[in-house]
């Protein structure tokens, strides 16, 4: 048995459990994950800044740390409130402890509560403040720490984890050079196997390498064959290497790296900027599409970044913004945000794409959501809604290649149904690219 440690609700209730990792006093929102998977994602989710995590699944760790599964380059949540850590975790890629990764990082962590009947308690009376300590208070203490835990606000957390200086992404990039490749038809065709194929011979047995160049093969359906599969991935091949000409720059607001890594997987050139970068600025270097990032806090509390969305908007630059960012773009475009009951934090929250009826199932992590009507019907239309409350996941912004969404296509943890948003992301930039270019 570990010692204690408590959790002490805005509301003065007091649950005990075990401390683990650090035995810090943190004082912070307490909000609940209800995925069933995915731990250190959640952990190294940025916007979780400011906030304590309850996970109502309730046993945590046992599949052990993989480093590559972090999102950021640490864990920047307050605390972490869990029912079980399993002692031993089990899996090949594990590279530590759940508990070694808080102690590292210096992070509050907490077991044996009841972590299920701790979420009815936060969906009933909503999202609560809270704090976690190892000290034993007395129930007079308590009384006098309440004002204090209610006072809590998260403030200004997203210039605590967005990145210090402007970079180039190239987390998850292809084992290609692509840019060697382009516009050079003979290396693409190179790569695209220089005409050559493998024949099997009508028992499946491998013959030989065909080339669609062999004099002596010359006018044989087998050299048509080999010289069409050439022609098709050199297109194939070209049209991704063409998608090398796209850069986007991020606007890191407290960015998961699966963002970024989406982003350079479908061949586009990132560049992630600090969110205090002005508009000018990104603008001048002259990025075919900006994506807003997700992050943490109250989008209210980002006046001066709120200013420069405003002038992205402006611009006929195409944006793509998830979550903070689609709050932010509304704020930006005039509309206003509230802040949910309890929020919407797991990995199965369907969302209706309400031009074709079609519901996805998301990842998602927030706790304000977008006024839809607060935009008015000649600026932005409601693209996606929440199927279990109604409230909105994603506005397209009417005469401009804008659109956002609340959920997180980039998933990391949870579904990748909604992955495609970054191809039509990639569609986008690439037909405004074309028709600047055509003018
Ligand atoms: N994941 C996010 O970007 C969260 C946005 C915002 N902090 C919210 O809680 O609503």
């Amino acid at each position: 048995m570990g010692s204690a440690a408590y959790l002490i609700l805005e509301d003065g209730t007091l649950l005990k459990g075990e401390s683990v990792g650090s035995r810090r006093e943190v004082i912070s929102e307490i909000v609940f994950n209800t995925s069933m998977t995915g731990y250190l994602e959640v952990l190294t989710d940025p916007s979780y800044a400011g906030q304590a995590v309850v996970m109502t699944y309730p046993l945590i760790g046992n599949y052990g740390v993989s480093f590559e599964d972090m999102e950021s380059s640490r864990p920047w949540l307050s605390a972490f409130i869990v029912r079980e850590f399993s002692r031993i975790p089990s899996n090949f890629r594990s590279e530590d402890t759940i508990q070694n990764f808080l102690t590292r990082y210096d992070i509050p962590g907490i077991s044996g509560i009841d972590t299920r009947a701790l979420t009815k308690t936060l969906r009933n009376r909503g999202t609560m403040n809270g704090m976690i300590t190892t000290r034993d208070y007395a129930p007079e203490e308590i009384r006098a720490l309440l004002p204090r835990i209610k006072a809590y606000r998260t403030g200004d957390v997203v210039s605590r984890v967005s990145c210090r200086e402007k970079y180039e992404f190239t987390d998850g990039g292809m084992n290609v050079p692509w840019p060697n490749l382009v516009g050079s038809r003979v290396e693409l065709e190179e790569e695209a196997g220089n005409g050559r194929r493998t024949e099997k011979n009508p028992a499946g047995i491998a013959e030989g390498i065909i080339s669609a160049d062999d004099p002596a093969l010359a006018g044989t359906p087998i050299a048509q064959k080999a010289a069409d599969e050439r022609e098709q991935a050199y297109v194939r091949l070209s049209e991704k290497a063409a998608r090398q000409h796209l850069r986007v720059a991020v606007m890191d607001f407290g960015m998961k790296r699966n963002i970024g890594r989406s982003l350079v997987h479908r061949g586009c050139r990132v560049t992630v900027y600090p969110a205090w970068t002005t508009a000018d600025e990104i603008l001048a270097d002259q990025p075919d599409g900006i994506m807003l990032s997700n992050g943490p806090g109250d989008p209210k509390d980002c006046g001066e970044i709120i200013r420069q969305v405003r002038r992205l908007y402006e611009s006929d630059v195409p944006v793509f913004a998830i979550c903070l960012g689609h709050q932010l773009m509304a704020l930006a475009a005039g509309g206003d945000t509230y802040k949910l009951k309890y929020g919407h934090r797991g990995g199965n929250h369907p969302v209706k794409d309400l031009k074709t009826g079609r519901v996805y199932i998301s990842s998602q992590n927030h706790g304000y959501a977008v006024d839809e009507k607060s935009l008015g019907a000649d600026v932005a239309r409601p693209a996606f809604r929440n199927v279990n409350d109604g409230t909105n996941e994603g506005m397209t912004y009417l005469g401009k290649n804008i659109f956002t969404v609340q959920f997180h296509p980039e998933a990391c943890p949870g579904p990748q149904d909604s992955g495609y948003l970054f191809d039509r992301f990639v569609r986008m930039m690439e037909r405004v690219k074309s028709e600047k270019e055509g003018d």
